[in-house]
């Protein structure tokens, strides 16, 4: 088991005080804190091996176009890819799925068509299918959940259909945390002839992923949220499919022959590259997963139970808490979201963070499950393996203090 305290200490950000109190970074799952291995690289990188990749005739743009492709290879094994082919670098997951939804979406979907998503979806993982229905006639339908937040399997075999094309759903929800159950709803898109689009922006940090495993046609993610730099992520897809589809953007890289009068694309990945990709994001990346590799997933997943079986009880044991989802540690991976009485959970932030706790307050840009849940807005904790108990108990402490503040108001 690795020694918490050592890996704490490779996360600099945590040294810092905020507002005079230690800083508990407790926003995780909005973005993730970076290694001084990542930051060491990033800056080795620029200082060093910088140069355009795939293009030049000289040693540096050798080696960085080497260091870009192998950084392809490390995400492959990271998530059991069969090719590094089958690995396109994007933005972050919301690029992933729009290119999706922008290329195999509007080449497979035809009037009548369904689409089927979960009421658990961030908005990145919603309104490309949405649109995509609405600008194709298609129909965009949503899987319940449960009680506790959990996908109603039994709701989406009624929803999961012969007229079904894409299914698209979150591995782990960004606002109750619960797993899906991706390898079973694999199946059933599969048996009815549909593909599954996987958002795992709040998986690859706190579990291990493997796409075969999985079934996942496609699977999104980014890297900011994995102790990587912001502005780099990854699109997994079985080549297969990948190979039928259209480019998503035109320009230079993802060409074979250009002609004035039509163009021949490029291989994957790199028909789905267009323009001078984030080099050193990608490089930045390579080096969070084998960060992430060193510490060990099963040993990160472990952690993360173990902080929120730490946390979630002292929650629920404060009077005027409200719980969101389950009421099991174990549902909630990363992420709990909670109301104080009947304050705003802006107001509740705001006096956290004045007792140096970083949370979120809003509706995460999952607006339809937080209304479900009959509220506008919760506040949001959200755990990495670098958080520990002390942090924990700063929330719980501020909340507590939060409560005296506006014992007037509290209802
Ligand atoms: C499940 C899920 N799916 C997609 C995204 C979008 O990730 P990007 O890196 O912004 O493209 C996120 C990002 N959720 C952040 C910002 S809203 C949160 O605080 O919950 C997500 O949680």
């Amino acid at each position: 088991m690795p020694n918490w305290e050592l890996v704490r200490q490779d996360f600099s950000e945590l040294r810092q005080t905020m507002n005079g109190e230690r800083l508990a970074y407790l926003d995780n799952a909005a973005t993730s804190l970076k290694p001084k291995s990542v930051i060491e690289r990033l800056l080795s990188f620029y200082q060093q091996e910088n140069a355009n990749v795939h293009r030049g005739t000289y040693q540096l743009s050798f080696k960085a176009t080497e260091e870009y492709e192998d950084a392809r290879k490390v995400i492959q094994h990271f998530i059991n890819a069969a090719a590094a082919r089958e690995i396109i670098f994007t933005r972050g997951t919301t690029e992933g799925i729009n290119l999706i939804a922008s290329t195999y979406g509007e080449q497979n979907i035809e009037p009548g068509d369904e689409i089927v998503i979960s009421l658990a979806e961030h908005h990145s993982n919603l309104i490309p299918w949405q649109q995509l229905a609405l600008r194709k006639k298609a129909t965009l339908k949503y899987i319940n959940l449960t009680s506790t937040g959990e996908i109603d399997l039994a709701d989406a075999k009624q929803k999961i259909t012969a007229k079904t094309k894409i299914v698209a759903v979150t591995h782990v929800g960004n606002v109750l945390g619960n797993v899906s159950p991706i390898r079973k709803l694999a199946e059933l898109a599969h048996q009815n002839g549909a593909i599954i689009v996987v958002d795992g922006a709040q998986a690859v940090c706190h579990l291990p992923v493997d796409v075969q495993e999985l079934a996942a046609d496609f699977y999104a993610f980014s890297g900011h949220k994995m102790l990587g730099p912001t502005g780099i992520g990854v699109l997994y897809g079985k080549q297969k499919l990948l190979e039928q589809m259209p480019p998503y953007q035109f320009g230079g890289e993802m060409i074979e022959d250009v002609q004035l009068d039509n163009s021949k694309w490029d291989q994957i990945p790199h028909k789905f590259e267009a323009g001078t990709p984030n080099i050193a994001g990608a490089i930045g990346l390579a080096t969070a997963v084998k960060y992430l590799e060193q510490v060990g997933m099963a040993q990160v997943k472990a952690r993360d139970a173990e902080l929120m079986a730490y946390l979630l009880p002292k929650l629920m044991a404060i009077p005027g808490v409200k719980i969101y989802g389950s009421q099991n540690p174990q549902q909630h991976v990363g992420v709990v979201s909670f109301n104080l009485g009947t304050l705003h959970p802006h107001d509740v932030a705001t006096a956290l963070d004045m007792e140096g706790v970083a949370v979120r307050a809003g509706h995460h840009c999952a607006e339809p499950l937080v209304h479900s849940l009959g509220t506008n807005s919760t506040v949001r904790a959200s755990l990495a393996f670098y958080n520990y108990q002390a942090d924990c108990d700063q929330l719980i402490n501020a909340i507590k203090e939060t409560k005296e503040f506006f014992k007037g108001e509290l209802r």
